[in-house]
């Protein structure tokens, strides 16, 4: 039996194309019509990092008997690399996961592994997953502008590629600019709560992924201290025909002199020393969307209640950072300042 999502055929094509576009696809199940329904096979390993609901409220999760598409199948990445590397994975050198930004891969291999095996792990994924270029995360992301060292593996030595996601396009240099292709349901939950009258300040902008998924909005106010990231947030801004209603801001935030309704904190690590800024720049009335890290949410709940009054909207966990510590989401009204 295979996970699928049920959704009316008038609904069928988009979220099939959503639910490509967020690695959730399983392509190696056939499409089925039954009635006025269509059952999408999905792919249950991404399924962690994205909540169905926010794609479409409709879908509905239920299984069911599909043919296989291909009587003999290529090997995934993973199985191939799940039977060659048991003992390094179980020890955690070696992960099974990976994230596909454009047409890139980045693989998570320790340093302990050497060099000629971390190449040929990388050739393994060069051939097994659709990319035109392979590497590894070096290092945790860190600094200011929030970047990760990487190792080129196989294939292409470039790191700038073009992402999509969501229906838009995003330019990210993997090497210079913080992009995460597992946010990208996030960006459509906060996306979807956007309004015509809202003017979105996002805080941290990067190359514009939160700003772009707000489009909807009068106007977005997109701040990023990286002028990498804002020099690709401006070919992203043209790339998306967004020039009427993004402005970017090259600039420290707390320089900078805005005001807007929704306030977009997607600075995990270090939002709790900008929650006097985001207030500063949030209208009464407004939302904050504030990513943080932690156990639980406590802490962050304490923390803006001890600066204004304000009301939980909602709360979820985004992903998971490090044992027994995620990436936490939480949409704060702010009731007064
Ligand atoms: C975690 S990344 C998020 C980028 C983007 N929102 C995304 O989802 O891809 C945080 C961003 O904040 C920027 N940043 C860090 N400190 C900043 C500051 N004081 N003022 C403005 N931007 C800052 C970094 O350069 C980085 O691009």
């Amino acid at each position: 039996m295979i996970l699928c999502a049920k959704v009316h055929i008038k609904e069928g094509e988009k979220t099939r194309r959503l639910l490509l576009e967020n690695k959730l696809l399983n392509k190696n199940y056939k499409i089925v019509k039954e009635g006025n329904f269509l059952y999408i096979p999905l792919n249950e390993e991404n399924l962690k990092n994205v909540n169905l609901k926010d794609l479409n409220p409709n879908i509905e999760i239920v299984e069911k008997d599909l043919k296989s598409k291909e009587i003999k199948r290529k090997p995934s990445f993973r199985e191939v690399i799940s039977k060659r590397f048991r003992k390094e994975i179980d020890e955690g050198l070696i992960a099974l996961s990976y994230d596909v930004v454009g047409d890139l891969v980045i693989l998570q291999i320790s340093d302990e592994i050497d060099e000629k095996t971390r190449k040929e792990i990388g050739e393994i994924a060069y051939k097994l997953i659709p990319c035109k270029g392979v590497f590894r995360r070096k290092s945790e992301v860190k600094g200011e502008f929030r970047v990760r060292e990487l190792e080129h593996l196989a294939g292409e030595n470039r790191t700038l590629t073009m992402h999509k996601e969501n229906g838009y396009r995003l330019w990210v240099d993997i090497a210079k600019v913080y992009f995460s292709p597992r946010l990208g349901g996030e960006r459509l939950r906060i996306g979807k709560k956007v309004g015509i009258d809202d003017v979105v300040v996002d805080m941290f902008a990067g190359v514009g992924p939160f700003s772009i998924a707000c489009r909807n909005a009068r106007k977005i106010y997109s701040i990023d201290i990286n002028p990498h990231a804002i020099e690709l947030l401006k070919k992203n801004i043209k790339l998306n025909k967004l020039e009427h209603k993004i402005i970017p801001i090259l600039s420290d935030v707390r320089e900078v002199d805005v005001k807007g309704n929704r306030v977009i904190m997607n600075l995990p690590k270090y939002a709790h020393e900008f929650v006097d800024k985001a207030l500063e720049i949030v209208e009464k009335g407004g939302v904050v969307h504030y990513y943080t890290i932690g156990e639980d949410f406590d802490d962050a709940i304490k923390l803006f209640e001890s600066k204004c009054e304000c009301e939980v909207l909602e709360k979820k966990i985004v992903k998971s950072y490090a044992p027994k510590e995620y990436v936490l989401a939480i949409d704060f009204k702010i009731l007064e300042k």
